[in-house]
């Protein structure tokens, strides 16, 4: 039997594109397809909305009676939302918002105390793996002689909301814990001195229909690494958020991430 998928936020650019490649998966079944109610498309069938063809699950502003796990990409307090009806009823979700404050995240993580969670800002193969290399890059540099200088470079379309990316904020986490360092500059104008050495800094861009791309830059003095990964359209950020919308069933409730989902622990 497949499984019973709702997806949140399912009239939203990432959400369409769940429903058109979770409708194509034998292994699933799209039962609900949740939107803003004040959206103009509710009540439309959710797989005209994506583009293919008759689905029989209209686009609505309310979740379908039952469903085995669920995916919410959206905006922050609607996420708030799903993530209370999920532990009202004991859904696994897939929390792939970004843009969460700290007590928004807190909430996701008490969540997880009741439900399987997997959150990540980022759920594509690609830059989870690049992260692992930015790992790796970033505690063999933490020692070099006269230092290794971080920057991101994110670049994303003109309708993205919030930056910097969740994306360019988890690169950044993993470099400092890795390199023992704790400065976040965002950004930089005027007569700001030279760089520090405990810095990372992050450059957000906003243009077109970019699905994202991501730059991390390790500067030292005398030669550069750059490790850049770039979407080339939702479909890989689809694609992983299916995989752990999966994953979840069956699994013991807690916190999990991509990498749990790959395997690139
Ligand atoms: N983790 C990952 O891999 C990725 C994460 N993202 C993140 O996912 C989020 C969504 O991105 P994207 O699809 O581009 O954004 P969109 O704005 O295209 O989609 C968001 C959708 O959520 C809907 N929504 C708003 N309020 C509610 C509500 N109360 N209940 C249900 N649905 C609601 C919006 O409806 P309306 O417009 O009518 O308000 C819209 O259809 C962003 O935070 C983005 O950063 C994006 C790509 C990858
Ligand atoms: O809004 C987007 O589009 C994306 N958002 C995520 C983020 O903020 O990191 C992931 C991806 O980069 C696309």
């Amino acid at each position: 039997m497949p499984i019973q998928l709702a997806i949140h936020g399912a009239g939203g650019r990432m959400g369409k594109r769940l429903v058109a490649l979770g409708s194509q998966d034998p292994e699933l079944q799209v039962v609900g397809a949740i939107d803003n109610p004040a959206n103009p498309m509710c009540g439309q069938d959710a797989g005209l909305v994506a583009g293919v063809g008759e689905l029989g699950v209209p686009l609505s502003g309310t979740w379908p009676a039952e469903c085995q796990t669920a995916i919410d990409f959206s905006v922050p307090a609607a996420c708030m939302v799903a993530l209370a009806h999920c532990t009202q009823h004991k859904i696994p979700l897939v929390v792939a918002t970004t843009g969460l404050t700290d007590e928004q995240m807190s909430q996701v993580s008490a969540a997880a105390q009741v439900i399987p969670i997997c959150w990540a800002p980022n759920m594509s193969l690609a830059v989870n793996l690049t992260m692992r290399l930015a790992q790796q890059a970033a505690t063999a540099l933490k020692t070099v002689p006269q230092g290794a200088d971080v920057e991101i470079i994110e670049r994303h379309h003109r309708y993205k909301e919030d930056s910097p990316s969740g994306t360019a904020l988890k690169f950044g986490e993993i470099i400092a814990e890795a390199m023992g360092l704790d400065k976040h500059v965002h950004g930089r104008e005027g007569l700001c001195g030279p760089r520090t050495r405990s810095e990372i800094g992050y450059h957000a861009v906003r243009t077109g229909d970019d699905p994202g791309q991501h730059t991390i830059i390790f500067g030292m003095l005398g030669e550069t690494i750059e490790l850049r990964v770039g979407a080339s359209s939702r479909d890989s950020y689809a694609q992983g958020a299916l995989a752990a919308a999966k994953f979840l069933v069956g699994k013991p409730i807690g916190m999990y991430n991509m990498f749990d989902v790959l395997g690139l622990d």
